[in-house]
């Protein structure tokens, strides 16, 4: 028998946290989190937002009570603030400023990320907010309810901010949308797709200001504007959503870190450069099957995934993590764009000699009524022939597609082969030269 301690439970440690509890009675469990609820899905707060849902009852799948009734020692509202690697303790302090100290055989870092702060003027004015946790999205939320804020500035338009300023324009709100790159969603698509979701979002009424670079928010103690090297704007709030950083801070100077994100460096087994010491979710790196490299992507898929193959290694089952392909989606105004694997930009930055090739139709054949067009886009690597990232996007739900492509990455499949690829015909769902086929059987 073992005793593991898990630091944070959140995505990544209630998927580490339930696999050990439900697969491994026999090994004893304690959980830290600083936090004071487990399980908040972020995906939510968008939807929340917007009022797309009512409430956010339904954000949450875990609990300390479940957690405890399958006999976990666990202690939230309490942080963990020193790691004795050497003597393997952990010492943490409560919300009522008393400490708490736990040795451990194992340990598991599941600490996740944070949002990153611009280094600009007036990020701590009253109105200025990040949405990561359950706490930002009350307060967001309480902020839509306040008349004297109509305006919001958004900056960042990757996926949170391009959900949270769609959730603000339904709520009533003026919505700027800023980003220092040309497009949203610069880091999942190619322009050629980008510039259908900036329509989107323009044509719903976010006003886009993209390419430009935000030098300071506003106001006294409040916010009243937002300046870029482009202009001047008057606003009532900001959102911040540029981007996460892996939180690390208690285990950098033991444990081996990954390039400019210092991620907890993991192998397949989800163990760092300290034998006892696992990491896992948004605080650790990922192998991504596309680069065949060490990478780092906040998701929390790559979380519930890295929590299981940690947890059955721990206990003594060795298997090891697939890699990932950072496959994503968003649907806003209606509009859905799924992505997997590298965009040609990222395929070519990695040094890729990428190629892509596209194709466009209608989702059904056009004899059939409720029908949409469908934009593909597949990256490959024009030496090796190998499928390095997909992108489709539609007023269709396309969503189930990129799965495929997802595997193909994971199995190495090349363009040419995708081209002879058993797809089936039903024109209730597709067409029988569907775009998959099309797009490969184009591909130069
Ligand atoms: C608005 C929003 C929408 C999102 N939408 C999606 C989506 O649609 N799909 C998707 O795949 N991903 C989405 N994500 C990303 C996803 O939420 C993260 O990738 C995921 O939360 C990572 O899970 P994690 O458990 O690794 O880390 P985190 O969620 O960051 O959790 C870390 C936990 O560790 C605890 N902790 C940290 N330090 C300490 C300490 N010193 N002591 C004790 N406890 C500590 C924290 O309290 C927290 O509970 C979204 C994120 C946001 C913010
Ligand atoms: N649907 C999904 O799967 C979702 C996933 N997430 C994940 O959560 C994590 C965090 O999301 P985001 O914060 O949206 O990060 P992101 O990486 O998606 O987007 C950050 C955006 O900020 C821009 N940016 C960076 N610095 C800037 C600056 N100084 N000024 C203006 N713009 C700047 C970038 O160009 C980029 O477009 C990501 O890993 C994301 O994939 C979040 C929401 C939904």
């Amino acid at each position: 028998m073992s005793k593991i301690v898990l630091v944070g439970v959140n995505h990544a440690g209630t998927a580490c946290a339930n696999t050990l509890l439900d697969n491994y009675p026999e090994h004893e469990l304690v959980i830290f989190d600083r936090n004071n609820n487990i399980s908040y899905l972020g995906c939510g707060t968008a939807l929340w937002i917007g009022r797309q849902i009512e409430s956010p009852d339904g954000l949450f799948y875990a609990s300390k009570d479940v957690f405890e009734a399958k006999n976990a020692t666990v202690h939230i509202e309490t942080e963990v603030t020193h790691i004795d690697f050497k003597e393997k303790k952990v010492t943490a302090k409560k919300k009522d400023g008393s400490e708490v100290t736990e040795s451990y055989d194992k340990l598991v870092l599941a600490t996740g990320s944070l949002p990153i702060q611009p280094k600009i003027d007036g990020v701590n004015l009253e109105n200025v907010q990040s949405v990561k946790l359950f706490q930002d999205a009350v307060a967001a939320n309480a902020r839509m309810e306040d008349p004297t804020i109509k305006s919001v500035a958004v900056v960042g338009a990757g996926y949170i901010g391009v959900e949270i300023a769609e959730a603000m324009h339904r709520r009533g709100k003026k919505a700027y949308l800023f980003d220092v790159r040309d497009t949203s969603l610069c880091g999942y698509y190619d322009p050629e797709l980008t510039k259908d979701m900036d329509d989107n979002l323009q044509k719903n009424g976010v006003e886009l200001h993209l390419g430009e670079s935000v030098l300071s928010i506003d106001g006294e103690t409040k916010v009243t504007g937002i300046t870029t090297d482009k202009g001047t704007y008057s606003v009532d709030m900001v959102v911040l959503a540029i981007g996460f950083v892996p939180n690390t801070s208690l285990g950098r100077d033991h444990l081996k870190t990954f390039g400019k994100s210092a991620a907890y460096l993991v192998d397949r087994h989800q163990q760092t450069s300290d034998s006892d010491v696992y990491a896992i979710g948004d605080c650790a790196t990922v192998f991504s099957n596309a680069l065949q490299d060490t990478a780092y992507i906040a998701l929390a898929t790559n979380a519930v995934r890295s929590g299981i193959v940690a947890a059955h290694n721990i206990a003594g089952t060795v298997i090891e993590s697939n890699g990932v392909q950072g496959s994503n989606g968003i649907s806003i105004f209606g509009y859905n764009m799924v992505s997997t694997g590298l965009t040609l930009r990222a395929a070519t930055e990695a040094g890729f000699k990428a190629m892509v090739t596209e194709f466009e139709d209608l989702q059904r054949p056009a004899f059939m009524k409720e029908n949409h067009s469908v934009k593909i886009r597949i990256v490959y690597d024009g030496e090796t022939r190998r499928i390095l990232g997909a992108q489709m996007a539609s007023y269709e739900d396309i969503s189930m597609g990129i799965h495929m492509f997802s595997l193909a990455i994971e199995q190495k499949v090349t363009i040419d082969h995708l081209k002879l690829v058993d797809i089936f015909f039903l024109p209730h769902f597709n067409q029988p030269y569907n775009y998959i086929t099309m797009a490969a059987i184009s591909a130069k």
